[in-house]
């Protein structure tokens, strides 16, 4: 079992990374986009506000190298302060990019994040974690420290 796959109550539970992008924080989507993950179900088990340095975003979108965006994606994102964050759940990789949308704003359905806050692909809120493997690269870059390990009591009346 990697160290991103939990088990929580009798469900398995997996970790995943979102991180608000500058126009996230700038427009004070923070607390509605933690409202839909608290309510949907998922355990919050680390939070943060960072000015990342270009170097760290760097290593963040270390796949993404080759684009042409990446020099503009990496000055954007080093503008402002950034929130990651690291939400525990079942599916949480999957469920958690569902509920981002897609990362064009114009394919993402009305009530998904993107789909009813952003309007361009450069300034698309949130980042989330697209596979486990990612998931548990991105918590160790953003939080070296390791994440919070505590029982959630509502975790009774979501799982079964
Ligand atoms: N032309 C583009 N195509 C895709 N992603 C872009 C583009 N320009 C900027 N980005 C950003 O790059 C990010 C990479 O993946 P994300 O899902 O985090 O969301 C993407 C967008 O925020």
């Amino acid at each position: 079992m990697s160290v991103s796959e939990r088990t929580y109550i009798m469900v398995k539970t997996v970790l995943t990374l979102v991180l608000f992008q500058p126009d996230g924080v700038q427009r004070g989507l923070v607390g509605n986009i933690i409202s839909r993950f608290e309510q949907r179900g998922f355990k919050l088990v680390a939070l943060k506000l960072v000015h990342a340095t270009p170097e760290h975003l760097e290593k963040h979108y270390a796949d993404l190298k080759g684009k042409p965006f990446f020099p503009s994606l990496i000055k954007y994102m080093a503008s402002g302060p950034v929130v990651g964050m690291v939400w525990e759940g079942l599916d949480a990789v999957k469920t958690g990019r569902a509920m981002l949308g897609a990362t064009n704003p114009l394919a993402s359905a009305p009530g998904t994040i993107r789909g009813d806050f952003a309007l361009a692909v450069g300034r698309n809120i949130c980042h989330g974690s697209d596979s486990v493997e990612n998931a548990e690269k991105e918590i160790q870059l953003w939080f070296p420290e390791g994440i919070v390990q505590y029982t959630a009591d509502q975790a009774k009346w979501i799982f079964e």
